[in-house]
């Protein structure tokens, strides 16, 4: 039954599932356990006859035992009685041992596709869902509606056990089993009409605890700029905001609960009074024997048990279908980056083109505005621009992170939307600011560039950046531990175990994301010979904010708010006097060694390289004074 949420903010890709199609979703987990499946349903029947036939042998031995039958016969029936219950005892304890671990695989299968869903996200996903929240949704949403498998599985013996009752009842008595059938009815249309209200109750509840999730797990990340800027106390007002959430859905899902309980015990007490007194009667009137009253008030327990048990495992039920409409909606979701074909990409020769490429992170504000760049295989080009202008995006785009609006992204001539995804991005070395290292070692992290590298390969990759020097200064070289993220390495470590990675990789495009940190010269100086080897023979796209970076490159491109309105060599552009002369001016000059910032712009620069740099021209529109360091921000 679908339903619509209320109230707490669902995720953008949550939807509604009505009951059978959640449950068409989950049949193809089963496969493969065809037998188990087949085993347990039998168990399941073995368990619900025997129940059943419990009360039956009993109300006959009642009668035996009060009519005209020898010891024997009471005896027997004793005795059928006891193997009857053992019966129902073994095949319940089989099909709940079986169903355990049947559903144990179920989770693992449902969890593994669900942790898919989330690693085959476009970074847009990311940037709008909290890890978090996806961490619950893995986790502890699979568990969740584990749990209702079961739980299902178990009601169905019940419930059958409970038609089979009935069917003994009819027999007996057909006005006191429809007096019965009637309650029944009622505490059923009860429970039903109850389970459409929880069930968006319950949503509301995993979303707000998913919500707590994301915040703690953000917060504690953050936890070193968190008591710098925002401050615990700050943390603890947020945790409250979002704890807040939580306690007043699971107070509306308890006062729901509370509110129907009572009357479900109540609608099962009134019944059970009318079938006591109407059977009363009728054993009075001698339409039913003794054993036969017995039996009505032994099914009647029987009875109201699992159907009120039902209503008590409603919680979890509605947590469990909850938690599988968040797990198909993560699972169903589409990655906004899309490929057209699966076309094979063995290699790149390494030509990149943007044609007329138009992009936003969001529709409504357009970031790269109809950008137009063309890259020659072996070519390497130094992005440059105000912080903001949109370097980062452009590489991005071609990294395939985000889908782009308008336009054609086009490698080797191919557009890269034809590509085999997984193909093309292992064509590309990424190499970030400050890169992110797996829980490891050193070497796990270099020998990720290329899947079944042998230690002697990973050892060489390493040695290919500065001779391996940098090893020297890690406590156990390549075996070093790294932490999640690579925290307990410094950012320039990072950088030159990516490098490393990079030339396992063999990439036939180098992407560089240059760090503006700090890195101590020697760092600096094993980074960029690493780089240089790397960059010798391949296209090579450089974010760049480093002075010799821009010089080296073949092309510099300047980007500026979102377009690209300059390019060239660095010679060139500075004679072109136009948007990177004064780039250079305020920012790129001052990194020379010989240069005070206190000197006016251009002119005390010994650099053969800026001879065509006319006076004049250094100082900025508005006048300001080109000696600031910070001249990235406008
Ligand atoms: N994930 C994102 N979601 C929304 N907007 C973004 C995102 N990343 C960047 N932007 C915005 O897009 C614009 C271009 O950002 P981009 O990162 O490409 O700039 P950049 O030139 O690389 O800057 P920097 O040199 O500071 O890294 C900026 O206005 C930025 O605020």
């Amino acid at each position: 039954m679908a339903h619509l949420l209320e109230g707490i903010d669902p995720d953008g890709y949550d939807r509604a599932y009505g009951d059978r199609e959640l449950t068409r979703r989950i049949v193809p987990y089963f496969r493969g356990w065809g037998r188990v499946v087949a085993f347990v349903t039998a168990a399941v029947i073995v368990a619900a006859v025997a129940g059943s036939a419990a009360p039956v042998l009993v109300a006959r031995t009642v009668d035996s035992a009060a009519g005209e039958d020898g010891t024997g016969t009471v005896a027997l029936l004793v005795a059928v009685i006891v193997v009857t219950g053992a019966a129902a005892w073994l095949f319940t304890f089989l099909q709940q041992r079986l169903t355990g671990t049947l559903v144990g695989d179920v989770v693992l299968k449902l969890r593994a596709d669900a942790f898919r869903a989330a690693t085959r996200q476009d970074m847009a996903f990311y940037d709008s869902h909290p890890t978090g929240a996806l961490v619950s949704r893995v986790t502890n949403d699979t568990q969740s509606f584990a749990t209702l498998i079961t739980m299902v599985l178990g009601l169905l013996g019940q419930v059958l056990m409970i038609l089979l009752l009935m069917v003994a009842l009819f027999v007996i008595n057909v006005p006191l089993g429809l007096l019965t059938a009637a309650v029944a009815g009622v505490i059923v249309a009860v429970s039903l009409g109850f389970r459409r209200v929880a069930r968006s109750a319950s949503q509301q509840q995993q979303r707000a605890l998913a919500e707590v999730h994301g915040y703690v797990q953000e917060s504690l990340r953050g936890i070193a700029v968190a008591r710098n800027y925002r401050g615990e106390e700050a943390a603890e007002a947020g945790l409250r905001e979002v704890n807040g959430r939580w306690f007043r859905a699971s107070v509306r899902l308890n006062r729901l609960f509370s509110g129907v309980f009572p009357l479900l015990i109540s609608l099962t007490g009134l019944g059970t009074v009318a079938v006591v007194l109407v059977g009363g009667h009728a054993v009075e009137a001698g339409g039913v024997s003794a054993g036969e009253w017995v039996l009505f008030l032994e099914a009647l327990a029987l009875f109201w048990s699992p159907l009120t048990s039902i209503a008590s495992f409603w919680n979890q039920l509605q947590q469990g279908l909850a938690a599988g409409e968040r797990i198909f909606a993560l699972i169903d979701r589409e990655p906004a980056v899309r490929q057209l074909q699966q076309l094979p990409v063995p290699r790149l020769r390494g030509d990149l083109e943007l044609r007329d490429v138009t992009f936003g992170y969001s529709a409504d504000r357009p970031v790269l505005k109809d950008v137009s760049l063309k890259i020659a295989a072996g070519e390497t080009v130094a992005l440059v621009g105000h912080t903001g202008a949109g370097k980062s995006s452009v590489v991005r785009l071609l990294m395939r992170a985000y889908e782009f609006q308008g336009g054609r992204v086009l490698a080797d001539g191919q557009d890269v939307r034809t590509l085999d995804l997984d193909q093309y991005r292992r064509c590309l070395g990424v190499v970030t600011q400050t890169p992110f290292l797996f829980s490891g070692t050193v070497a796990d992290n270099i020998g990720l560039g290329r899947p079944g590298a042998d230690r002697e390969e990973i050892e060489a990759a390493a040695r290919a950046v500065a001779g391996g020097d940098w090893l020297e200064q890690l406590p156990e070289g390549l075996d070093t531990p790294t932490d999640e993220g690579g925290r307990n390495l410094s950012t320039g470590q990072r950088q030159i175990i990516a490098l490393a990675r990079v030339f396992l990789q063999d990439a036939s495009v180098l992407i560089l994301d240059e760090a503006t940190a700090s890195i101590d010269p020697l760092t600096e100086a094993q980074i960029q010979e690493g780089l240089d080897v790397l960059a010798a023979d391949r296209t090579t796209i450089v974010v760049a904010h480093r002075l010799p970076t821009v010089r080296k490159a073949d092309r510099i491109v300047v980007v500026d708010d979102g377009r690209v309105i300059e390019q060239g060599d660095h010679t060139t552009l500075l004679r072109r006097n136009g948007a990177y002369s004064r780039l250079y001016d305020r920012y790129f000059r001052y990194q020379q060694p010989d240069v005070d910032p206190a000197d006016g712009p251009v002119g005390g620069i010994p650099d053969p390289a800026d001879a065509g740099h006319s006076r004049g021209t250094a100082r900025t529109a508005d006048g300001e004074e080109a000696g600031t360091v910070d001249a990235f921000s406008k």
